[in-house]
């Protein structure tokens, strides 16, 4: 997808949410264990209730790997089923991948090529060879984790030399990279009081904020620290829209606290 027509659906729908499809088995409703694929199942009630209050969806690998070649298939049918009914949405592969150059290459494949995601989440530690195969597909995104939400982000992300904190120098040398103009970066809803500095450093590029809802992050000091010119913004909230109730009307309740997250983003959009 084109950034111009990302920038356009936050337009229209006035949203810049993002709806993380994160299936565990054991928190799906309990009807839906009957059904031949019900990771499949719940995924499509989902999107359908929740498409026009987002603009993208973002699941995450882990929780389809972990049900082996079941899971995988129902992660090819649902990005298939995005693709095909709902294009406008921009589609996120949440699998933290980075390796030596051949190898990043043929993960960049399986999304891109194999499944058709629009982008893919990687991980900056093996540096600009492990990340530049992710940049060389047209119209395809890399979303590069930069300042994480979850508390071990101290461990190195903060850690200081000659006054530069490592986060920045990951997130100042990734834009000299070949193509850099197709990365976009994660900074964690939880830590948005960094917001004004990572935009000095990247004023142009889209930021990916998870950490919304379960995880704490404030919806509207992100708003305040973290647009630009462009919106530049894809907020993530996960359980607290899927497993707004587990019960038999969890499509409903998913519907009703996207569009409260979507009411809460609107103002920010003109
Ligand atoms: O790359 C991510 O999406 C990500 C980065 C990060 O720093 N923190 C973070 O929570 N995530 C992911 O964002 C989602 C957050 O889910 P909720 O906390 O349920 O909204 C999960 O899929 C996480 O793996």
């Amino acid at each position: 997808m084109q950034l111009q027509e990302l920038i356009e659906q936050i337009q229209q729908k006035k949203s810049m949410l993002c709806v993380g499809l994160d299936v565990d088995l054991e928190k799906i409703p309990k009807h839906l264990l009957e059904l031949d694929d019900p990771i499949f199942e719940f995924n499509k009630a989902i999107i359908e209730a929740t498409q026009e209050y987002c603009i993208a969806y973002k699941p995450n690998i882990a929780f389809y790997e972990a049900y082996g070649l079941k899971g995988w298939q129902a992660l090819q049918k649902t990005i298939n089923y995005i693709n095909e009914h709902y294009p406008e949405q921009f589609t996120i592969a949440d699998a933290k991948r980075g390796d030596i150059g051949n190898t990043s290459k043929m993960y960049a494949k399986a999304f891109f090529e194999d499944l058709n995601f629009d982008s893919v989440t990687v991980a900056p530690y093996m540096g600009k060879d492990s990340i530049e195969p992710f940049l060389q597909f047209k119209n395809k995104h890399a979303i590069m984790l930069g300042l994480t939400s979850n508390e071990g982000a101290k461990d190195f992300q903060f850690l200081e030399n000659k006054g530069t904190l490592l986060f920045e120098s990951v997130l100042k040398t990734s834009r000299t990279w070949v193509n850099s103009r197709q990365l976009m970066y994660v900074v964690g809803a939880t830590k948005s009081s960094y917001l004004k500095k990572i935009r000095q450093i990247l004023p142009d590029s889209f930021l990916l904020i998870p950490g919304v809802g379960a995880q704490g992050g404030n919806l509207k000091e992100v708003c305040e620290h973290g647009l630009n010119s462009t919106y530049g913004l894809i907020i993530n909230s996960t359980r607290g829209i899927i497993y707004a109730s587990q019960e038999e009307d969890f499509a409903i309740q998913a519907a009703y606290n996207a569009k409260a997250l979507q009411e809460q983003m609107e103002p920010y959009i003109t």
